[in-house]
């Protein structure tokens, strides 16, 4: 008889199965996790603040590297539900979906649209005679593309559409659509559902296409806590027509989260062999050394590790800005749902190139054996750069946080400013005078004086593009390279305060020699991102050629000191063998003996000769074919 663990952990690596087959191995374990999961649901009363908690658990014990068919449903389908269904609908279906007796998923994407949604072509026109919607995809390009779980598995989703009533278009909204019957699993009459079939990774997490010809359902499937169609038809507008976002804001920021765990885990791998694997000798007669003591691959790790405490401290505030002004949305007070837009924007940008950045990094830093399958770096890599398109393409989520922060420095001196923005104030104030420093304090001050430097160099610019004959989109659109950079450099100046001054105050409590370590790892990651916007610096603050040097070193300094502590930082990840699946990084280091172990499963190494031989080879080799 397997334990849980042997059935969710054993049988054929996914790598030797076929599409098909990984697919209905990802469901056969899902149903194991996700029956776990269904029993600590059913311990706790599950609302959105400990839902979070729910959450990580999904996607931190994500069994597979290739994601999971049921993913969608924990992240998008039931926030979705939660913050856009009201009470009656929430009554109805939520129960439901919270023990997995109904699977759904979240339809937003089309074949034609995935960024612009105000251009997404799905139709639901509200029959009053009825008292149903008609749901339609008019085209091939309207068909809906990409929604994880959709393709075999989920029988409910939300479609969002464009909603007609007395012939007037009101914009998209939500529906919750039946797309399978729930005895037989089959599609529905009108609908065409199906898988949209190999990609770069995250192949288990079975995204799908459906396509609707004229599906008829109730008008109470509109999800109506905020806006509503009567019976007539008379269409009741949202307090805020933004509010149907919400839940993008929701899962950037679960998104971010999820980047330090892929990060941890590529990190955790690479940190490890790079212990055991030794290579080259430093020094000539010399044992060959551990390939972490050469200066470029500290490079290559030690800084990765200092990206994953940084944006793991990124990610608790935004979730705590999250919950503080979602609380206030509940209220009614829309006041700074632009500022957490903008900041769960470029947060989710960020750490999501950021994660895709290092973890290219570890895959390389771990040479051959890092491309190796079972080495879990190609599936986390491949994991990584999905996650800097889905859930908002970064370069337009970065371009949202610039609308924001041009909207802000127009407003400079009409009042105060929310909390993620007063630093523009800070340094743009008359009198304000700043030198360059080499100090954690003088590289946050010469971060922010670059951001705020870039907005405002965009707005003149903007301006002067207007004054001189053209249009605000087009000047927009020429200057948008800025733009983004203004983004960036917002966000970079909060991630280094934030890892700051929640570190500082997190060191308090620990012991000197941890403090000391953690110190180190704030002072490496303002210093890295130092040297890698010099330009930015040069440009924007008093830094000379003189404090370059001495960056340098203290940089070198810090990757000297952080070394011996290198693989106690990622142990403390605690990432379990089962989960982080690697022939590299498991923690008893026996990197070759798993390599061959894992070689020897190979549905190749079955038989000692091929029958391709007798097929192909032998009769070419003979001159016979
Ligand atoms: C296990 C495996 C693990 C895997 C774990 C994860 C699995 C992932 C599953 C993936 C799911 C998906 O991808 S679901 C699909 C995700 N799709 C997206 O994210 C689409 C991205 N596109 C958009 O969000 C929009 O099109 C956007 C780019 C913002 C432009 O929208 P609009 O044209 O309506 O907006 P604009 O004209 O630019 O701005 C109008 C105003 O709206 C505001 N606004 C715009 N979006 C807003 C928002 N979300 N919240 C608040 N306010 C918003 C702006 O600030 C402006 O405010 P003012 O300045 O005051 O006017
Ligand atoms: C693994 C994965 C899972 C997904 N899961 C889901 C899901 O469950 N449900 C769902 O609804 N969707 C899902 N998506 C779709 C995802 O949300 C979209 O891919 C994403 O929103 C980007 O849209 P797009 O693919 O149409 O790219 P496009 O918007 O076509 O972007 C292509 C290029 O155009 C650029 N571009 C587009 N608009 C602008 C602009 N205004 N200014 C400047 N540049 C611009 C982009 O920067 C990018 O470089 C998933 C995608 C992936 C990869």
């Amino acid at each position: 008889m397997l334990t849980k663990r042997e059935e969710l952990f054993g049988g054929t690596p996914d790598e030797y199965l076929s599409h098909k087959e990984k697919y209905e191995n990802s469901t056969r374990k899902a149903v194991i996790l996700f029956s776990l999961l269904r029993k600590i649901q059913e311990e706790n009363n599950t609302d959105l603040t400990n839902y979070r908690n729910l959450l990580s658990g999904v996607l931190g014990a994500s069994i597979s590297q290739d994601g999971s068919p049921f993913g969608l449903h924990y992240i998008m389908f039931m926030p979705v539900f939660m913050s856009q269904a009201d009470e009656e609908q929430q009554e109805r279906w939520l129960h439901r979906a919270l023990n997995c007796s109904i699977i759904g998923s979240y339809a937003q994407t089309e074949l034609g649209h995935g960024t612009f949604i105000r251009g997404l072509e799905t139709t639901a026109t509200y029959d009053p005679s009825t008292q149903e919607f008609v749901l339609h995809s008019p085209t091939l390009t309207s068909y809906k593309w990409w929604p994880g779980g959709l393709g075999n598995t989920a029988n409910y989703c939300i479609v969002i559409a464009q909603l007609y009533s007395k012939g007037e278009c009101h914009g998209i909204h939500s529906f919750i659509v039946q797309v399978r019957d729930e005895d037989t699993h089959m599609p529905l009459p009108g609908i065409k559902v199906g898988e949209i079939g190999v990609k770069m990774g995250l192949n288990a997490v079975n995204n799908g296409f459906i396509g609707f010809e004229n599906v008829r359902i109730p008008r109470t499937n509109m999800l109506m806590k905020h806006a509503k169609i009567l019976e007539d038809g008379t269409y009741v507008k949202s307090k805020n027509s933004k509010l149907i976002y919400g839940a993008m804001v929701f899962v950037r920021v679960v998104i971010v989260f999820d980047s330090v765990n892929y990060l941890a885990k590529a990190i955790t791998v690479a940190t490890r062999y790079s212990a055991v694997r030794r290579q080259s000798q430093l020094k000539e007669g010399e044992p060959e050394r551990q390939i972490l003591d050469y200066v470029t691959q500290q490079d290559k790790i030690l800084t990765a590790i200092a990206g994953c405490f940084a944006m793991k401290m990124n990610a608790r505030m935004l979730w705590d800005t999250f919950n503080v002004i979602n609380d206030q949305l509940h209220k009614g007070n829309m006041e700074r749902l632009g500022e957490l837009h903008a900041l769960a924007c470029c947060l989710k940008a960020i750490s999501t190139s950021d994660s895709s950045l290092f973890t290219a990094r570890c895959r390389v830093s771990c040479g051959g054996h890092g491309y190796m399958v079972s080495s879990t770096l190609p599936a986390t890599s491949a994991l990584t750069t999905a996650s800097c398109t889905y859930e908002g393409d970064n370069t337009v989520l970065l371009l949202q946080t610039a609308r924001f922060l041009l909207k802000t420095w127009r407003q400079i001196d009409t009042g105060p400013l929310t909390p993620t923005v007063e630093y523009l104030k800070t340094v743009s104030a008359p009198g304000f005078s700043y030198k360059w420093e080499n100090s954690i304090e003088g590289i946050i001050r010469g971060f922010q004086i670059v951001s705020m430097k870039k907005i405002s160099s965009c707005l003149n610019l903007m301006t002067a593009k207007v004054m001189s004959g053209m249009s605000q989109a087009d000047a927009w659109n020429t200057i948008s390279i800025q733009l983004v950079s203004a983004g960036e450099s917002h966000c970079r100046a909060i991630v280094i305060s934030t890892f700051h001054e929640d570190m500082s105050k997190a060191m308090r409590s620990m012991s000197a020699s941890l403090a000391e370590v953690m110190g180190q790892l704030v002072e490496l990651y303002a210093v890295y991102w130092t040297l890698e916007r010099l330009g930015d610096l040069l440009e924007y603050t008093s830094i000379s050629g003189a404090d370059v040097v001495k960056l340098r070193s203290w940089y070198e300094e810090l990757l000297r000191k952080i070394r011996p502590n290198a693989v106690g930082l990622v142990d403390a990840f605690d990432i379990i063998d089962e989960l982080l699946q690697s022939t590299l990084g498991a923690y008893d280091g026996r990197v070759y003996e798993r390599l061959m172990e894992e070689a020897l499963k190979s549905p190749l190494n079955a038989e000692p000769v091929n029958q391709s031989f007798h097929k192909y080879l032998k009769p070419f080799m003979q001159g016979k074919l």
